[in-house]
């Protein structure tokens, strides 16, 4: 194992006390964090004769080595010797890096603790590999703690060793599933930043080490992707590699009644993948291919009679046995003889993915605003109006609904969202879409529990693949692209089976924002005066792109960047709302209404509430328009500024409120917001029922 090439992203320490381990057997747990993505391990033993150490680091070695993991013994470089694994972990009160490195030569990783710049900076000019940065956060782990350092500490070390950019860094102390994004995020320069994470009882003393630690590998790989929304989003995307994984060690069967253009290539990117395809047109076929539990594709592009009824008889087989089924209703838009087709298929059963490009999935609606010339993909709606058709739709027909374009929009009915991969030339190749159909079945055979997210992987990888092949020197054009194209699928594929996600780091998803968007075109048709502030915008993000065009300047009064929590901050408090004053309460406020949609509940929504009531206004806070990540805060929140005065309503029940009078100007124009949104509406608001889950919807102060 090259040191060079080690990845520390998920680094193990391991801790074997009861209190810690339970009654577990430690290798047992030890192994299945390896599988779920852990990528070193420390041997961190403190009692124990050397003899027992010695037996336990060899037989944990023949368990990393399994999993090319590497495997580093702390303190003791006579075990990490006698057993000959990859290297050691040194504290400052251990033995001196230059005695260790005498002992063990220079193939051997050595690390260090560091918990200052100064004691970093020696480690690094003594010739340390890694550098273990801590303590970040208090721990029961380690008693003797010397400092808790916080992100800002350990950033204050990075920058000390900058002008190091060779030795690797992993930050460690009270790292969890919860802290580890703040710690990567927070404690990064514009020079560098951590190589990984090392945690303990996170992993340890979890209940299912396994998924803690694909989780916390998720969380790592994730850092430089642009991933914006909630846990539960965040959930969806952490599945992905497990996804594309479990399609390559399963080889699911993907059983294609496909159009007579794509045939070959459906079945190249099949193979690519790591799926088993059979091209069948024969619908009795289906009976015996279903059996096999992988998954078929219906795909009318080059539909006529005798294909109809095999589709029909296909379907209804696959219904019977419960296996997925996807639909891509190819050209579905453009003519009477594909729209009767379409209706003939959605009538004879149940598809658990319905795919297709802006027209196919307008077809399928039932909307015939536009006239579809080919098969070809075109786009008419705005990004918003995507994301509203594909929701209502998914959640008509309770299934998945993919409308494919430069952008995704990807939705069960309740889950929303857009992942913004992909290249220019798939829509230069023909059946870029009808393939994206295929790997789509892959992944939802080998991934029943959530075919939401298993759609998300097939599309993160099948896009990704595609921008990685068009950045290479060898593709020239489309015709290039195309077995570039199938060599990244299984390149990816492959390393993703290897635990190399740095793929996925491309991943551009997006949670759509739907509450706050009604609000905002609600507060542009009454000209209410709209006040936007983000939260330390060069490291959390600017306000989401969507909800920039319902933000013209005439009504945004302020749109400042801040530190503080609360939004009540100069110059909104001291020249902005004063000024609003009519009524003759106390205070500056004097009785205003301010309304407050956005992110965090229990945090800046929180604090703005609480300043606004004090200095005497009244607050509505939009229950169906804030979250938390933690979706457990928000009932916890709205409790607490319900009890403080504030009015905790609905998105619409304040709308109407607000207008007071149906005989109002603009009454006819809310009414229209009101029914383009319905459909969000109903979704955000049964997230709503039975505990005030936002239904995933993401809102930005
Ligand atoms: N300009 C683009 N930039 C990035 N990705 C794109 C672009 N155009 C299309 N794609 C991607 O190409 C794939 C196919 O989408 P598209 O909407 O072109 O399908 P389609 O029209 O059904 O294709 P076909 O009928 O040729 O099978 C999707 O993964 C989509 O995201
Ligand atoms: C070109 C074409 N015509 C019918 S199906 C198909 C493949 C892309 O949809």
């Amino acid at each position: 194992m090259e040191k060079k090439k080690v990845d520390y992203s998920v680094y193990l320490v391991t801790d074997s006390r009861p209190e810690v381990l339970g009654q577990r057997d430690f290798y047992t747990v030890v192994e299945a964090a390896l599988k779920g993505g852990v990528t070193c391990v420390q041997l961190r033993e403190k009692t124990g004769d050397t003899g027992a150490l010695i037996q336990t680091a060899r037989r944990l070695h023949e368990i990393t080595q399994r999993y090319q993991v590497p495997l580093l013994i702390n303190d003791r470089v006579d075990v990490a010797l006698a057993v000959n694994c990859e290297g050691v972990h040194i504290g400052q009160d251990d033995m001196s890096l230059p005695e260790a490195r005498r002992l063990l030569g220079p193939d051997k990783i050595i690390g260090v603790s560091a918990s200052t710049p100064d004691e970093a900076r020696e480690a690094v000019k003594g010739g340390a590999d890694y550098l273990g940065i801590g303590t970040v956060y208090s721990t029961q782990t380690k008693s003797n703690t010397k400092h808790i350092l916080g992100p800002e500490g350990v950033r204050d070390i990075l920058e000390a060793i900058s002008s190091f950019p060779k030795v690797r860094t992993v930050c460690i102390g009270g790292i969890n599933e919860e802290n580890a994004q703040e710690v990567l995020s927070k404690s990064a320069t514009s020079k560098r930043k951590l190589d990984g994470i090392a945690v303990v009882s996170a992993v340890m003393a979890a209940s299912n080490p396994l998924d803690a630690a694909k989780r916390l590998a998720s969380l790592t790989t994730f850092q430089s992707s642009k991933i914006i929304g909630t846990r539960a989003m965040q959930d969806v995307v952490s599945s992905v590699p497990a996804i594309v994984k479990a399609v390559h060690e399963q080889t699911p069967l993907s059983h294609n009644m496909t159009n007579l253009v794509v045939q070959n290539f459906a079945a190249n990117i099949a193979l690519a993948i790591g799926a088993s395809p059979i091209m069948s047109n024969h619908g009795d076929e289906a009976e015996d291919l279903c059996k096999h539990k992988g998954s078929l594709v219906i795909n009318m592009g080059t539909v006529d009679d005798k294909a109809l009824g095999n589709y029909v008889k296909a379907l209804k087989a696959y219904n019977r046995a419960g296996v997925p089924v996807v639909f891509d209703p190819v050209g579905a838009g453009a003519t009477s003889v594909r729209r009767n087709a379409l209706k003939t298929l959605l009538d004879a059963g149940y598809m658990d993915v319905v795919k297709g490009n802006e027209n196919e999935i307008k077809a399928v609606v039932g909307d015939s605003s536009t006239q579809q010339r080919g098969v070809d993909s075109s786009s008419t709606l705005t990004d918003q109006e995507k994301a509203t058709m594909v929701e209502n739709l998914a959640r008509t027909k309770e299934t998945i609904v993919v409308m494919t374009g430069v952008s995704d929009f990807v939705s069960d009915g309740t889950r929303t969202l857009q992942i913004t991969n992909g290249h220019p030339y798939l829509a230069s190749i023909t059946g870029s879409g009808c393939t994206l159909g295929t790997t789509i079945s892959a992944a939802v055979a080998v991934w029943p529990e959530d075919n939401l997210a298993a759609v998300v992987g097939a599309i993160l990888h099948y896009e990704i693949a595609a921008e990685i092949a068009a950045s290479r020197n060898d593709v020239r054009g489309p015709g290039t692209f195309i077995p570039a194209f199938i060599d990244e699928l299984y390149n990816i594929r492959q390393n993703t089976s290897k635990g190399d996600l740095r793929w996925l780091q491309r991943a551009r998803v997006m949670d759509v924002v739907l509450t706050t968007t009604k609000i905002l075109r609600f507060a542009n048709a009454l000209k209410i005066p709209i006040y936007v502030t983000t939260q330390n915008r060069t490291r959390l993000g600017d306000t989401v792109a969507e909800l920039k065009p319902h933000l013209p300047s005439s009504l945004v009064k302020a749109d400042l960047d801040k530190t503080r929590f609360s939004m009540y901050i100069p110059p909104i408090s001291t020249e902005h709302f004063p000024f609003l004053a009519s009524s003759s309460s106390p205070g500056p406020g004097k009785g205003a209404e301010v309304a407050i949609v956005g992110i965090e509940s229990h945090i800046c929504v929180t604090q703005t509430a609480l300043d606004l009531l004090e200095a005497g206004y009244k607050v509505y806070i939009i229950a169906d328009g804030v979250s938390s990540c933690n979706s457990a805060e928000v009932p916890i929140a709205l409790d607490r500024l319900r009890q403080a005065g504030a009015v905790v309503t609905t998105s619409e029940s304040w709308m109407y409120e607000c207008m007071g009078d149906s005989g109002i100007g603009e009454f006819k124009d809310v009414v229209k917001i009101v029914k383009d949104t319905m459909g969000d509406t109903k979704g955000v608001m049964e997230g709503l029922v039975g505990g005030y889950s936002n239904g995933g919807r993401v809102s930005k102060i």
